[in-house]
Parts: C-alpha cells; sequence; structure tokens
C-alpha cells in the first residue's frame, strides 16, 4: 500500500513532529464529549487536565469543540429523528453551548488555566478582513495565556452556509493560526481500513504519508450516533492541513492520557504527514475556505496546463460555464469527466466568460469590448487540487 509508511519511520515522525510542535489545533466531537446522560463531566476533566498540561510546556493551544447540539438535546429531551429541522438543531445547540461553556470553565479553574467562547460562521472565515480579525483575536487570547474554545455558531449558520462540521472548522483553524499540528479526538481508537463496525477485517492504520482516494474510501458514510462530520470528514480535514504543511492526527478522545501518550511519541491513533509541495496560506484560504460559486470545464491542453505546468487558465481552453458569478468569484476548475482539479478566483463574469471561451486571448477587447486581464484565472490566484487520478 503506497500510502503508508514502516512503522518504524511512522514513529520517529511522531516523536519529531510532536516535539516540535509549537501551536496545536485540538478538536473534541460530540460521540467524546456526550455519553447518554448528556454532557461527559469526567472526560471534559480529562480533556482540561491534558490541555493546561500542553500549556504549561509553552505550547500555544486552542480547542475546538462540538457537543452544544448533544447536550441541548438532553436538556431539552429532544429526541434525534432522521431528518431533523435545522432550527430544532439551531435552538439545541443554543441551548447546550452555554452548558459545554460552563463544564469546560469549571473544568479548566482546576487547573487555573483561563479560557475563551469563540463562536463563528462560515461567513466570517471567507470574508478576508473578518477572518484577520478573527486570527487577531485568537492571537491576542495567546498573548494572555488564554484557551481559546471555538465552534460553529450554529444558531446563526443558514443551512448553504455552514462549515458542515467541526472537522473542517478545526482544519481551517490550523491554517489560519499556522498551527504545526492538528489532532482529533473521536470515539474510535484510530482511521481503520474499513468501517470498524461493519469491516470484520479491517485493521488499524498508523501513519499515512498522502491522503490517496484509497485512504478516502476507507471511511464509511455513517458516523457514530452523535457525531456530524464522521470519518470521511475527518480524512478531509486532514488533507486540507497536508496541504497548508500541517500534520493532522485521529485518534480515541476518551482515552484519559491520550494527549500525553502523543506527545511522548507513543504508537497509538493515525498520524497523517504533511504533504510535500506545501501550498501558501492565502491560496489554501481561496481552496478551502471560500465556497465555489459555479465552474468551467476545461480541454485537455488546458488540464495539462494546469495540472503539469503550473499555467494561469486562459480563456482558449475553455468549454463550459457553469452558475453565474461575478468577478473575483471563487470558482472551481471541471477536467471533461466533471472532475475538480483546481479552485481559483475568476478575473471575468461567468456571462464574460461565456462568450470568451474557447478563443484567443487577443480576441476578448474584440469579443467583450474591454480586457481586464489575459487570464481568466491568473496562476497566483489559482490552486490545483488534483489529477482525480488518487491525488
Ligand atoms: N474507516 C473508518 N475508521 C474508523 N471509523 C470510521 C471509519 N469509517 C467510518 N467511521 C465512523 O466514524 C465515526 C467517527 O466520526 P463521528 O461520529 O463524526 O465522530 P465525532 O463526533 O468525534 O466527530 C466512528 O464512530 C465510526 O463509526
Ligand atoms: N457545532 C455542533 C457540532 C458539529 C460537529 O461537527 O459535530 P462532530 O461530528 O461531533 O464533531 C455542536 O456543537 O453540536
Amino acid at each position: 500500500m503506497t500510502f503508508q509508511v514502516s512503522k518504524e519511520d511512522g514513529l520517529y515522525y511522531r516523536q519529531t513532529l510532536f516535539d516540535q510542535a509549537r501551536r496545536v489545533v485540538i478538536k473534541v466531537g460530540s460521540a467524546v464529549l456526550t455519553n447518554e446522560n448528556g454532557l461527559d463531566y469526567a472526560i471534559i476533566s480529562h480533556i482540561a487536565r491534558q490541555v493546561s498540561f500542553l500549556q504549561s510546556t509553552g505550547r500555544e493551544i486552542i480547542l475546538v469543540s462540538s457537543g452544544a447540539v448533544a447536550a441541548g438535546r438532553k436538556r431539552l429531551g429532544v429526541e434525534k429523528t432522521p431528518h431533523e429541522e435545522l432550527r430544532i438543531k439551531q435552538a439545541l445547540a443554543a441551548t447546550g453551548q452555554g452548558l459545554l461553556m460552563q463544564a469546560y470553565e469549571q473544568a479548566f479553574a482546576e487547573y487555573t488555566q483561563p479560557v475563551a467562547q469563540v463562536l463563528l460562521t462560515h461567513a466570517d472565515l471567507s470574508h478576508r478582513r473578518r477572518y484577520l480579525n478573527v486570527r487577531n483575536t485568537v492571537r491576542t487570547l495567546f498573548e494572555f495565556g488564554v484557551v481559546p474554545i471555538i465552534n460553529e455558531n450554529d444558531t446563526v449558520s443558514a443551512e448553504e452556509l455552514r462549515f458542515s462540521d467541526n472537522d473542517t472548522l478545526g482544519a481551517l483553524m490550523t491554517n489560519m493560526i499556522g498551527a504545526d499540528m492538528f489532532i482529533i479526538l473521536t470515539d474510535v481508537d484510530s482511521l481503520y481500513t474499513g468501517h470498524p463496525s461493519e469491516d470484520p477485517e479491517a485493521c488499524p492504520i498508523y501513519t499515512v504519508a498522502r491522503i490517496t482516494r484509497e485512504v478516502e474510501n476507507m471511511a464509511g458514510h455513517s458516523t457514530s450516533i452523535l457525531g456530524t462530520g464522521g470519518m470521511m470528514a475527518k480524512i478531509r480535514a486532514a488533507k486540507m492541513v497536508a496541504a497548508s504543511g500541517g500534520c493532522s492526527f485521529i485518534g480515541p478522545g476518551r482515552h484519559p492520557h491520550i494527549l500525553q501518550a502523543l506527545f511522548s511519541g507513543e504508537l497509538v491513533g493515525t498520524f497523517f504527514l504533511p504533504t510535500k509541495g506545501t501550498i501558501t496560506r492565502r491560496k489554501h484560504w481561496i481552496a478551502y475556505v471560500l465556497k465555489p460559486q459555479g465552474a468551467v470545464v476545461v480541454d485537455d491542453g488546458a488540464r495539462r496546463a494546469l495540472l503539469e505546468q503550473g499555467k494561469s487558465l486562459l480563456p482558449s481552453g475553455i468549454v463550459e460555464v457553469q452558475g453565474s458569478f461575478a468577478v473575483g468569484a471563487p470558482v472551481h476548475c471541471l477536467d471533461r469527466t466533471g472532475t475538480v482539479i483546481a479552485a481559483g478566483l475568476s478575473n471575468y463574469t461567468a456571462a464574460d466568460i461565456e462568450r470568451i471561451k474557447g478563443r484567443k486571448t487577443q480576441e476578448i477587447v474584440d469579443i467583450l469590448g474591454h480586457k481586464d486581464a489575459d487570464e481568466v484565472i491568473h496562476r497566483d490566484n489559482l490552486v490545483v487540487l488534483g489529477s482525480g487520478e488518487g491525488a
């Protein structure tokens, strides 16, 4: 299996990279934080102890915590239904978030560790200024020695503008603050080769060197009873972090000493190494934070130019435009099979691309009566996402 490294190499990477990690994002799932009685105070207390210890070693820690909906559900006695309305979830989150923070405040107080609540919506990260504001606040909290506890602001997040899960939110925070490590604590010991409760032959993976299609396919669609994102969201999140040069870990959040075990280099859970040839934070923001407002389908020549030659996208390589978008909008580039191969910011509106697609750069002025740029997407604003062949 090409995506893995040997146990010995994996151990070496863990010891070195955990030792070097100064900024760490730790995401804890609902499946870890809650039990049949609501919030699991014993687990929250273990997390507070371990995070306070890491903080005392001079590291800066962000906690991304789920659990508001699950805690609110228990508090109000609302049973989970298959297609629960968003407004119900939002009301449960509003009820549970206070309980969650109260539990953290108390648990961290044992270690005189101050904490802060930060609730975010996707819109907060997709506007560059708001994104920078959040980053400044988090940095200031670090200066004060505070552990920020982040969750999605579920009460105001509209369905189409959600992060979709806290694994994604955690990966975006990791990149935003330039953390070296993203730790995902969940209710399984590690990533398994197949869904552990459906595939009796599934075995644990220790180190993933590269997140290939094979690795992505290991994740089953289902989540635990309480979770939202499932393993698929965790692998996607690890891929985002790897692309900007960080490491990720997926492991058992109920293990009372999991963070100590990890930082002393024990072989637990699944460790994802950074990908070589990483992208800048700005490009990461373009590719992963912004939601695409449309797409352009490119021909085989343009596909090669983007994937193999690091070129900009010219109108001549475009065969189709999808959606309606304005100048500067984030768009996806698809190959002829419909696979997303790149993301970027468009220099032209969808309507203008419709008119100049397949035409030479020199013809743009004659067709549109103006020319804002030679390229539809300049390579400075373009991020290659994969070849669609196991990348
Ligand atoms: N290949 C796999 N390896 C491990 N767990 C998997 C796999 N595929 C699917 N899962 C499921 O993912 C669940 C963890 O995700 P989730 O329920 O969203 O937890 P959390 O609340 O921690 O985010 C596990 O309980 C398991 O049911
Ligand atoms: N924001 C939601 C959690 C959403 C979520 O991603 O949950 P999970 O899959 O348990 O990490 C809450 O606080 O309940």
